[in-house]
């Protein structure tokens, strides 16, 4: 069982445009509803692969209702913490050459109280779980340090915990020893604070994250693939997509099919670079079921060229 947390989750709005245009009205040829936030894509592409998941996520106002509500409706097992703040909309526009355009709300405070009733929803549903996925952004005022503490809590339960963070939380959660962290090309620079333009600078920022205390490093790189440092050593794989339609959401496959296939070494890094294609190819965030992920097209190397230069 995985239990994925989502402190901020969403319900992400994509809108299909002929083109936008700063400034001036524009109007939409499409939209769809999809249940958004980094943990709750972990578990919806968990589940659209037969991994037992449960998401605990927090839920305010109507919005948080129809989010429990499509969550529920796709048989996704929800432990929704009822809070006062309603839950946020984050936008994506799609324009038909595939450009993206994305707003994301910051979300609402959470009280105290909120977050200790959050704590207790993830801790009773931790209880022989294999894996707790803290992922996304946090709400205005949540301590940076949170998923930091999740992790030296569940590392005295035995729960091996998995981080997906920005800003301050991710290198803050580094420094509390989390079994794995994932993130992408901008959060690791920005965790090292020097710019990753090659494989060679993912590999050495990734060596740095293990040396502060993280013990796998899944360092995705959008079309490059992605850079995993395990106790194993390097490994980098790399799954081309020709004609890539949303890449929302694609992070969050590229853990579930890790986690899903082991956590560990190639063969897990290769299973989660396929579920990564596999979202590109699909519209908006909706998440790859197993008639859509092709392994074929995943090649792995466990002795990268470190000086190749990334798609800027
Ligand atoms: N344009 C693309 N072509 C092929 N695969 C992609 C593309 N963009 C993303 N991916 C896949 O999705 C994974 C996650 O993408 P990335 O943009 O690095 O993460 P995030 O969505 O967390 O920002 C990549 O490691 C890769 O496997
Ligand atoms: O918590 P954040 O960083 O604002 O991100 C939330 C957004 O991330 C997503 O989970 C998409 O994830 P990716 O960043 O992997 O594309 C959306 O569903 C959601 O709207």
């Amino acid at each position: 069982m995985i239990v994925t947390l989502t402190l901020n989750p969403s319900l992400d709005r994509t809108i299909d445009v002929d083109r936008l245009v700063q400034g001036t009205m524009t109007r939409a040829r499409s939209a769809r509803i999809d249940p958004g936030g980094k943990g709750v894509n972990v578990s919806r592409a968990l589940l659209a692969n037969r991994a037992p998941t449960v998401a605990v996520v927090t839920s305010g106002g109507a919005d948080g209702e129809q989010l429990v509500r499509l969550l529920e409706g796709d048989g996704i097992a929800v432990h929704a913490v009822p809070v006062a703040g309603r839950t946020r909309s984050n936008v994506t526009i799609v324009e038909p050459d595939g450009v993206v355009t994305k707003v994301n709300e910051p979300g609402e405070p959470l009280s105290r109280k909120e977050l200790d009733a959050v704590a207790d929803a993830v801790l009773a549903e931790a209880e022989g779980a294999s894996w707790v996925v803290a992922c996304g952004s946090l709400p205005p005022g949540v301590p940076f340090d949170i998923y930091a503490r999740l992790c030296e809590f569940f590392a005295s339960a035995g729960v091996r915990v998995a981080v997906d963070a920005s800003g301050p939380a991710l290198p803050a959660a580094v420094g509390a020893g989390p079994h794995l962290v994932k993130p992408n090309r901008d959060e690791l620079a920005e965790a090292v604070g020097r710019p990753v333009a090659s494989v060679g600078d993912a590999v050495e920022a990734a060596r740095e994250l293990r040396e502060r205390g993280a013990g796998t490093v899944l360092a995705s790189l959008g079309a490059d693939g992605a850079v995993l440092l395990d106790e194993d050593g390097v490994t980098v794989g790399t799954a081309p997509v020709a004609e890539p339609r949303s890449t929302v959401g694609a992070g969050d496959a590229l853990l579930a099919g890790f986690l899903a296939a082991g956590a560990r070494g190639a063969p897990a890094l290769a299973e989660g670079l396929a579920w990564g294609a596999a979202a590109v190819r699909l519209p908006a965030s909706r998440m790859p079921r197993p008639d859509d992920i092709r392994r074929d097209i995943v090649r792995i190397d466990t002795r990268p060229d470190l000086g190749r230069s990334l798609i800027a």
